[in-house]
């Protein structure tokens, strides 16, 4: 899964990009951790917000991280950026960062298919080429405050595109269908992506750092 591929990357934008993938295995890694391991406590000003405008997004990543981190969320339609995952995943993060002025969560969340050429659309490559092969990434930045470095999180789960099976209430979920199961995303119970998922796994990481971390909360009760 290496050097160029092409990627789902939003509705609202032409259906197909080229990208980069981010250095890390099936379950993803982030750059963070080692450095984190035996520094002293941060304090943070308040608690970590997490910033998307999709609802859906809201949802898995509050039955993920249960009560595991502290954090809030903020619904802001961030400009959709053009790039590679990794580098959008950072600027969204800066700009919440900036807009909300403390610590911020934010991600980026791309489906990436291993054989495309540029093509208008999912039904073309379903017809059109042998290979279905993909898998669904998910680039979670951290910004402890404006103009801080983002941290990032990456979580990736391999599958294929299939004719689309099961509730279309969450993008691209119907099509994708992670390997070892004869379920899309859709299909599966929610308990079941959320444990197998590209989020869950870069949400795996984000917990890891955030034990390791121990950030001390100044405020957490404000909003
Ligand atoms: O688990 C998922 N299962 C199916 N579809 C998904 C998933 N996660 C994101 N998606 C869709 C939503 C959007 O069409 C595109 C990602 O774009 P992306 O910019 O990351 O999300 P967004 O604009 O909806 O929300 P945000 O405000 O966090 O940027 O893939
Ligand atoms: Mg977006």
């Amino acid at each position: 899964m290496e050097g160029v591929l092409f990627c789902w990357a939003n509705q609202s934008l032409p259906p197909v990009r080229r990208i980069t993938v981010p250095p890390g295995g099936s379950s993803g890694q982030h750059r963070s951790a080692a450095s984190m391991s035996g520094a002293a406590a941060r304090a943070l000003p308040k608690a970590v917000t997490f910033v998307t405008g999709n609802a859906k997004k809201l949802e898995e990543v509050r039955a993920i991280l249960g009560s595991s981190i502290p954090f809030q969320s903020l619904k802001l339609d961030l400009p959709e950026l053009q790039g590679e995952p990794e580098d959008i995943s950072k600027e969204k993060a800066r700009m919440a960062a900036s807009q909300v002025n403390g610590p911020v969560l934010v991600e980026d969340t791309c489906l990436c298919f291993n054989a495309l050429k540029g093509l208008p659309g999912l039904n073309n490559l379903l017809l059109a080429y042998e290979d279905k092969s993909a898998f669904a990434m998910c680039i979670f930045s951290l910004a402890l405050g404006p103009g801080e470095e983002p941290m990032t999180f990456v979580g990736k789960t391999a599958g294929k595109i299939v004719p689309a099976r099961g509730p279309a209430d969450f993008g691209w979920d119907p099509v994708f269908q992670p390997d070892g199961f004869d379920q899309t995303y859709a299909e599966m119970p929610k308990s079941v992506k959320n444990q197998i998922s590209h989020r869950g796994k870069a949400l795996a990481l984000v917990k890891e750092h955030f034990a390791a971390a121990n950030y001390k909360v100044q405020n957490d009760g404000s909003a």
